[in-house]
C-alpha cells in the first residue's frame, strides 16, 4: 500500500495532467485518459494504480476535488485530512464494512473463547445460559433471586477451582459458596465432583444490572506450580421492571442495515409525481459545486487564500460560496450511507396513487427526508443497461414511513413484495438559497451591516415610551428605545443574554412599539426553526392586529404541526424571489440568531434590507444550541460561527468597554441578565459554567418556588428552602430496535411515568398548583425515546389528562419554558458515546444542549440518567455532584457500581484481555439544511428550518 503523501501526489499528478480536462465527469473517459495517457508518463506501482485508481474514479469528481483540496491545505489538522481521506480514498461503505467485519470478528471470537467450557469443566446455572449468558427478569423490587452456577469437572483427571469473582462490582449482589474459594485456600475437584456457586440479588430499583462473572481454574500438575490456569466466563444480567417496560420493551431485535453497493451510473431516470401546492415557481441559479472544479483548475493556492484570510466584504462571496459546498458534499457522502437495497413497498389505502416505503431513523433525520423531497428507487432484480430509476416525490414524511408519488409506469408495474433498491439524495434548494443571500449581500452592498462601524449617526434622543410589561427592567426598555430610534443604523442592534432573560420579550415588545410608531413600517420576524417561529408568532398574536399578522410556512410543512392559534395566519408565498423591493421590511428581526450559519441568517436580510435606512435586529445567545454542520473543514474554516457570534467577538462596537466600569456600548448592544424564568436552583449550574454567574434571579417568587415544598423531592424541608431540582440515577439499557439506528431506554421512561403520577396525584394539593399538559415538557435527545414516552403517555390510564405533554427534542425546546421540565438522557452505554460526538446527538460531551435542556423549567427539573456514563462528562460531573451536595440526588447510587471501564481494567489485572466486548457502532447522519418563507404585508414571521438531529414534529421547510 503506498503511503497517503505518494497517494496524494499521483493522484494530484494526475489532476494536472487532465488540465482542462479536470471538469471531466465521466468514468469511461477518465479510465482511458488515465490508462492510455497518463501511465505512460509516470512510473507507478501497482497498487499506485489502485490507490489512484480510487481517487480518481469511484468518487463524484467534486469528492475528489474535495480530497484534493484539502491535502493542499496543508495548515488543516492531520486528523480532518485523514477524515477526508477516509471518504475519498476508498468508497467510504467499503472502508466501514471492513473495518466493522474485523472488529466484531475480533470482539466476537474473544468472546466465544472466554465463554467455552474447557479443561474438562462444565459450568451450568439455573436459570439457564443462553450462548453464555444467564438473563433473568425481577417483577418485584427488594426482592431476594439467587442464581446458582453447577461447576462439574468432567475430565479424566483433577482440576483446582481456585477464584472466582464478579468483574462488575455492584453493591445489588453477593457471592456465595460454602467453602469461601480463593487462590490460598482452592478447591480440589475430582473427575465427576461438582460445586455450587451462588450470586444473590436484590435490587431495589428499576433497571438493567450486569455482572461477569469470572472462574479460575488450574489442572493438577506433577511437580505442583507448572500448570497453565485457565478461566471460564458467565455474563449475568438481572432485569428489574414492571408490565409497562414489556410493552415498551423492543418489537424486534435491532437489526442494523445491510452492507451498502455503488449506486448504478447507466440510467434512464422516470420522473414521480410532486404533491400538490409544493411549486413555488421560483427562479434560483444551480450554484453547483462544480464551482469547486472551475477554481481548482485555476489555481489551489486561491481557494487556500480565500480560506485563510480574514472575512470581510471582499471575500465574502467567494468565502462562504467555497464552505457551502464543501458542506454540501459531506452531506452527500453522508446521504448515500442511508441507502436500501430489497426492500418492499406497500400500496396506500387512502390514496391509490402512492406508495409507502418504511424508512428506520428518518423521523430523528436520519436521513433527512421532507415533503417535496425526492428519492430515487430501482427494482433490485433490474439488470438492463441502462437501468430504469424511478423517481419518487415524498408526499408526507410518518414516523419511520414515507409516502411517495411515482409515475404511470411504476404503478401499473407494482405488484405486492416487489423489491426496490432505494438511493436517498439532498434537497439542495436549502443551500442554494444561502448561496444566492451571499451573492445577495455583495450585490446589495451589505457591508455596513455585515461589517458594521460607528458612524456615530445614531446619537438621537431616545424616545419616551408607555411599557405595559418590561417598566421593570431598564435594559429591556433601553433596548427597545435604541431599536426605534435607529441608534445603531446602518449596524445590526443585538439583544444578547442567557435563557429566560426576556429576549423573546424585548423583540416582541419592540415589533410591537415599532409598529405603533409609524404607519408606513413593514416588519419581518425570523427565526431558524419552525417551533422558535410559531413562539414568536404566538407571543405577537397578543400585542398586534391579527388580521395583519402572517406566518408564512413552507408548502412542505404538514399542516398538522402548525399550532392551532396559528393556522389561520398560516401562508404560503416568497419574498425576494416574489419581487419585494429592497428597503420594504423597514425593520427587521431575526429570534434565536445564535443556531444559524451566516448564509442561513442572511437569507432574510439579503435583497430584502435597505442597508442604510434599514434596522436589523438580532437576539440570541451563543451558549445555547448553535448551528449543526457535517463537514469538519467547513467547521474548521468558521462556517459553524453565527453572524451574532461573529459580531460579538469580532467586531469592537458589540464587545465589553476596555475600561472595564461602564460594559457594552447600549447604542448597538443590550445584555440581559436578569432571569424571569427560574428558580436559582436551577440556574445554579448552567450560571457557573456559562455565564460567569452573572445571572439575576428575577423570576416571580411563588412561582418559582411553587414546588419546593413537594413531598417527593428527595430533599424534604417542609417550606420554600426546599430543592427542586431532582437527578434520579437509573442503570437503564440504551436499547435499539428492529433496524432503527435510534435509541431508547424503558427504565427512564419507568421512572419518569412513576414522577409523571406523583405529580397528578399531588397537584392542586398542599400548595402545588394545578397542572395541565402544557406546564410540563419531556426532552430527551433521541427519537425512538420521544415515541416511546408518547407511547407510554399514551398506555398509562392514569395519566390519560396528560397524554398531550411535549415530548421533544432539546432543539425543539430551544426558546420554551414549562412549570416542570423532565430530562431523560438515555445513554447508558459508554460505547455509543463516540457516536454521540460524530453524529452531534445526545446529551453528552455537548455542552450547549445541556445548558438549553437545564434551563427550561421554571420551578421543577428532575433529571433521569445513568449516573455512572453522565459522570464521564465533566459538565454531568458537576451537576450531578451539585445535586448530590444538596440532597437532590435519588435513585440507583452509582457508588454502588464499577463502570464498564473498571470490568477492562479488571479483566486486564486478571490478565485476560478485554479487547471490545461491544459490537461496532452504525453509522448515521444529521446535517443541516435551509429553510424560507414568503410574503409581505406588515409583520411577518418566517421561519427557516434547521434539519435538527432529532426533530421530527415540526420537521418542515418554509420557502422562500
Ligand atoms: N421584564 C419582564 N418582567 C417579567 N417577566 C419577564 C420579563 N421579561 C421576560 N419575562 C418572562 O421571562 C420568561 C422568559 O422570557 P423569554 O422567553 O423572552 O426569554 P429568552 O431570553 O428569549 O429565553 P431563551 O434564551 O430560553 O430563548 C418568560 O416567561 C417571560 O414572560
Amino acid at each position: 500500500m503506498p503511503s497517503l503523501k505518494t497517494t496524494y501526489e499521483v493522484g494530484l499528478d494526475f489532476l494536472e495532467f487532465l488540465g482542462q480536462r479536470i471538469s471531466k465527469t465521466d468514468r469511461n473517459e477518465l479510465r482511458d485518459i488515465y490508462n492510455f495517457e497518463f501511465k505512460r508518463f509516470v512510473t507507478v506501482t501497482q497498487s499506485h494504480l489502485l490507490s489512484v485508481w480510487h481517487i480518481c474514479f469511484t468518487r463524484f469528481i467534486h469528492v475528489r476535488v474535495c480530497f484534493i483540496l484539502s491535502l493542499y491545505l496543508k495548515s488543516l489538522e492531520k486528523n480532518i485530512v485523514c477524515h477526508l481521506f477516509m471518504i475519498v480514498c476508498f468508497p467510504s461503505q467499503w472502508h466501514i464494512s471492513l473495518k466493522k467485519k474485523t472488529h466484531c470478528h475480533v470482539c466476537l471470537s474473544f468472546r466465544a473463547e472466554l465463554i467455552k467450557d474447557k479443561g474438562g469443566v462444565e459450568i451450568t446455572s439455573d436459570p439457564k445460559a443462553t450462548k453464555g449468558k444467564v438473563t433473568f427478569i425481577i417483577k418485584e423490587q427488594g426482592k431476594l433471586f439467587v442464581v446458582k452456577f453447577h461447576i462439574v469437572n468432567h475430565g479424566e483427571s483433577c482440576v483446582y477451582f481456585t477464584y472466582y469473582t464478579a468483574l462488575h462490582k455492584m453493591r445489588c449482589f453477593t457471592l456465595v459458596d460454602e467453602r469461601r474459594v480463593n487462590r490460598v485456600s482452592p478447591l480440589l475437584l475430582c473427575p465427576g465432583e461438582s460445586y455450587v456457586v451462588e450470586v444473590h440479588y436484590k435490587v431495589h430499583h428499576h433497571g438493567h444490572f450486569p455482572a461477569t462473572m469470572y472462574f479460575e481454574f488450574c489442572p493438577e500438575a506433577d511437580p505442583p506450580g507448572t500448570a497453565k490456569p485457565f478461566c471460564i466466563v458467565r455474563e449475568l444480567e438481572a432485569v428489574v421492571q414492571s408490565g409497562l417496560a414489556e410493552t415498551l420493551g423492543p418489537e424486534s431485535p435491532y437489526n442494523p442495515k445491510q452492507n451498502r453497493r455503488l449506486r448504478p451510473e447507466n440510467r434512464i431516470l422516470e420522473e414521480g409525481v410532486p404533491p400538490e401546492r409544493l411549486d413555488l415557481s421560483i427562479y434560483l441559479s444551480i450554484y453547483l459545486s462544480i464551482y469547486l472544479s472551475v477554481c481548482l483548475s485555476l489555481r489551489l493556492y486561491v481557494l487556500r487564500q480565500v480560506l485563510d484570510t480574514q472575512l470581510c466584504m471582499k471575500n465574502y462571496k467567494e468565502r462562504f460560496h467555497l464552505l457551502l459546498h464543501l458542506e454540501e458534499i459531506q452531506m452527500e457522502v453522508d446521504i448515500k450511507k442511508y441507502d436500501l437495497y430489497g426492500k418492499t413497498m406497500t400500496l396506500d389505502k387512502s390514496n391509490k396513487k402512492l406508495l409507502i416505503l418504511k424508512v428506520p431513523g428518518v423521523a430523528e433525520n436520519r436521513p433527512s427526508v421532507l415533503r417535496g423531497d425526492k428519492l430515487n428507487v430501482c427494482l433490485s432484480e433490474d439488470r438492463n443497461q441502462p437501468i430504469t430509476v424511478y423517481e419518487g416525490y415524498v408526499h408526507s414524511v410518518e414516523l419511520e414511513r414515507v409516502k411517495l408519488g411515482f409515475s404511470k409506469t411504476l404503478l401499473q408495474k407494482f405488484v405486492k413484495n416487489m423489491k426496490f433498491n432505494v438511493e436517498f439524495n439532498i434537497n439542495r434548494f436549502p443551500i442554494r438559497l444561502q448561496h444566492r443571500a451571499v451573492e445577495l449581500a455583495c450585490q446589495h452592498r451589505l457591508g455596513d451591516v455585515l461589517f458594521p462601524s460607528d458612524k456615530g449617526t445614531g446619537h438621537t434622543a431616545l424616545p419616551h415610551l408607555r411599557f405595559a410589561y418590561l417598566e421593570n427592567n431598564p435594559e429591556q426598555k433601553a433596548a427597545v428605545q435604541h431599536i426605534l430610534s435607529g441608534t445603531s443604523k446602518p449596524a445590526p442592534y443585538l439583544i444578547f443574554g442567557p435563557p429566560g432573560t426576556g429576549k423573546t420579550v424585548t423583540v416582541v415588545e419592540a415589533i410591537k412599539q415599532v409598529n405603533k410608531s409609524k404607519a408606513t413600517t413593514h416588519i419581518l420576524a425570523c427565526a431558524p426553526s419552525n417551533s422558535a417561529c410559531d413562539l414568536l408568532c404566538e407571543r405577537l398574536l397578543g400585542y398586534v392586529d391579527a388580521h395583519r399578522l402572517y406566518r408564512l410556512c413552507a408548502p412542505s410543512r404538514d399542516p398538522c404541526t402548525v399550532p392551532q392559534k396559528l393556522l389561520v395566519r398560516h401562508i404560503h408565498g416568497v419574498l425576494v424571489s416574489g419581487g419585494i423591493a429592497k428597503g420594504h421590511f423597514t425593520h427587521i428581526f431575526i429570534d434565536e440568531a445564535g443556531q444559524a450559519v451566516e448564509p442561513e441568517c442572511i437569507i432574510g436580510i439579503a435583497g430584502l434590507l435597505d442597508p442604510v435606512k434599514g434596522q436589523l435586529v438580532l437576539a440570541g445567545d451563543p451558549q445555547q444550541l448553535g448551528p449543526i454542520l457535517r463537514s469538519p473543514l467547513a467547521q474548521l474554516h468558521g462556517l459553524g460561527q453565527s453572524l451574532l457570534e461573529r459580531l460579538m467577538t469580532q467586531n469592537a462596537l458589540y464587545q465589553k468597554s476596555q475600561d472595564g466600569h461602564s460594559g457594552y456600548e447600549t447604542r448597538f448592544v443590550t445584555k440581559l441578565l436578569r432571569n424571569y424564568r427560574s428558580h436559582p436552583a436551577i440556574l445554579k449550574i448552567p450560571n457557573e459554567l456559562f455565564y460567569e454567574n452573572e445571572l439575576q434571579v428575577f423570576a416571580n417568587q411563588m412561582e418559582r418556588e411553587a414546588f419546593c415544598c413537594w413531598e417527593h423531592l428527595p430533599k424534604k424541608v417542609p417550606d420554600h428552602w426546599g430543592f427542586p431540582v431532582v437527578f434520579h440515577g437509573v442503570m437503564g439499557k440504551d436499547d435499539r430496535e428492529a433496524n432503527s439506528p435510534s435509541f431508547f431506554n424503558v427504565t427512564e421512561i419507568e421512572v419518569i411515568v412513576s414522577y409523571l403520577n406523583k405529580l397528578m396525584q399531588t397537584q392542586g394539593k398542599k400548595g402545588l398548583p394545578k397542572l395541565s399538559a402544557n406546564d410540563i415538557g419531556i426532552i430527551t435527545p433521541y427519537r425512538k425515546q420521544v415515541e416511546k414516552i408518547r407511547k407510554a403517555l399514551n398506555t398509562v390510564a392514569e395519566l390519560n389528562k396528560w397524554k398531550d405533554i411535549k415530548v421533544g427534542s432539546v432543539e425543539e425546546f430551544q426558546g420554551q419554558e414549562r412549570k416542570v421540565i423532565v430530562v431523560s438522557t438515555v445513554r447508558s452505554s459508554v460505547n455509543y458515546v463516540k457516536m454521540d460526538q460524530d453524529f452531534n446527538i445526545g446529551f453528552l460531551s455537548n455542552e450547549k444542549r445541556f445548558n438549553v435542556a437545564m434551563t427550561r423549567a421554571k420551578a421543577l427539573l428532575v433529571v433521569v440518567g445513568n449516573p455512572v456514563i453522565l459522570r464521564k462528562d465533566p459538565t454531568w460531573q458537576r451537576f450531578i455532584r451539585y445535586c448530590e451536595l444538596e440532597q437532590g440526588y435519588t435513585g440507583f447510587d452509582y457508588k454502588d457500581a464499577e463502570g464498564e471501564e473498571d470490568v477492562v481494567s479488571r479483566l486486564a489485572s486478571l490478565k485476560i484481555s478485554s479487547d471490545g466486548m461491544q459490537p461496532y457502532i452504525t453509522l448515521s447522519d444529521q446535517k443541516c439544511n435551509y429553510i424560507m418563507c414568503s410574503y409581505d404585508s406588515f409583520c411577518v414571521c418566517v421561519s427557516r428550518y434547521r434539519r435538527e438531529p432529532t426533530t421530527a414534529a415540526c420537521a418542515s421547510r418554509v420557502e422562500i
